[in-house]
């Protein structure tokens, strides 16, 4: 699958730009700030709905513009017709997605059929930030890898919100009493959900773990033992009682205190925490082998739904900046041995990047990026 061509309208720093792709490798190149990973958040927009950068989709309009448009043009196979995706957004408005101009019923929907890989300076945030970081990342994948799970994952998520809104109004107007057959109707749907999403975790990590694993040799040069495990007391534990168990305590703390949504992935060097154990460069090379892990299993999904030419777009952030030649050349040599498909990478010095170039066949197409503008070379 290839992104041909992207347009974009009030998208960040950009006022309107358009863009034709190589199937190859597309390199942007500017100074900082300049709209280069723009231009990637844009591409992760028409592949996962949203941005890698903001939570908050209003941020992406351009200061001073009522809306953003964002516009791929992607082809299956060389010579497929081309589908359009456009996700737009208007200023307190809800943002809208379409496939060849028809509005899709639910985003959710479009994720997995477009996949993309992000390897960015904020990668190592999953090591050093709390299990919520975590969770929504092997999430967001496991939701791109089988659409089955995002539609549990939704599902438990709204019954979610909703306990917690009881537990809520219970504590606010004591005096109106508490809803507890409600309370046990939502409990009784939540309880497979929550279980079915952990074991769905569980199993899937049991596929990823090794594919991360041998990675990480790859980049770090195997001196150290990497590992990833999944943490929930939903895999020991009924859901079912622990909910009633906890009952009197979630009505205090006004929340849902166990659940799968409290679970996390543990990440380990040499039987350690890597958050507090792994040098700086280490972190860096457990991060990525995550991200090369990400893209090999797409790959084998989009290979098991018969889209054999299918890889992932890979959206390589600023990577000649963070890393050391080493990782580079590893991660070169990925792409010189075509094991990625079309890459996008970023970098803030063109004869740097030519250089490290130099040695990958293929179609290469670079870009200036200034000020909100994008150029071919
Ligand atoms: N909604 C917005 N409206 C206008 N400008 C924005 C908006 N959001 C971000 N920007 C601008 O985009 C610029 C950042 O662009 P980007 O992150 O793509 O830079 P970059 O070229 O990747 O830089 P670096 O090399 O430092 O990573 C900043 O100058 C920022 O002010």
């Amino acid at each position: 699958m290839t992104l041909d061509s992207l347009q974009l309208l009030f998208f960040k720093n950009y006022e309107a730009a358009t863009l034709q792709f190589t199937p190859g490798l597309n390199c942007f190149i500017g100074d900082n700030g300049s709209g280069k990973t723009n231009l990637l958040d844009a591409i992760h927009y028409l592949s996962l709905t949203k941005s890698a950068l903001t939570p908050v989709d209003a941020n992406s309009i351009k200061q001073g513009a009522d809306f953003f448009v964002v516009k791929g043009k992607f082809s299956a196979d060389e010579g497929a017709d081309a589908e359009t995706i456009q996700v737009s957004l208007r200023q307190g408005q809800k943002k809208t997605l379409t496939h060849d101009k028809q509005p899709y019923e639910r985003m959710a929907d479009h994720i997995g059929r477009y996949p993309a890989v992000l390897v960015s300076p904020y990668d190592t945030d999953l090591i050093r930030e709390g299990s919520e970081e975590r969770r929504k990342y092997f999430d967001s994948l496991l939701s791109q890898f089988d659409h089955g799970f995002l539609d549990v994952l939704i599902a438990y998520n709204a019954l979610l919100r909703q306990r917690n809104a009881l537990l809520k109004l219970a504590a606010d107007r004591p005096a109106q009493g508490f809803d507890r057959d409600y309370l046990l109707a939502i409990d009784d749907q939540l309880a497979p959900l929550g279980t079915n999403l952990s074991q769905q975790r569980a199993t899937f990590l049991e596929r990823f773990t090794p594919i991360f694993r041998q990675h990480y040799q790859q980049l770090a040069d195997g001196r150290e033992e990497v590992s990833l495990t999944y943490k929930s007391q939903l895999l020991e534990a009924d859901f079912g009682q622990l909910l009633r168990q906890n009952e009197r305590r979630d009505l205090m703390m006004q929340r849902t205190t166990a659940g799968a949504h409290r679970d996390d992935f543990v990440f380990l060097m040499d039987g350690l925490p890597v958050k507090s154990y792994a040098s700086q460069g280490q972190q860096k090379s457990y991060a990525i082998a995550l991200k090369l892990a990400q893209f090999e299993i797409l790959t084998t999904r989009l290979v098991a739904a018969g889209t054999e030419a299918a890889k992932p777009l890979l959206l390589l952030d600023d990577i000649f900046d963070r890393l050391d030649d080493k990782r580079i050349a590893r991660l070169l040599e990925l792409v010189a041995d075509d094991t990625f498909g079309q890459v996008f990478l970023t970098d803030t010095n063109l004869a740097r990047t030519d250089q490290a170039l130099a040695n990958v066949r293929g179609d290469i197409r670079r870009f200036r990026v200034q000020g909100g503008t994008a150029e071919q070379l």
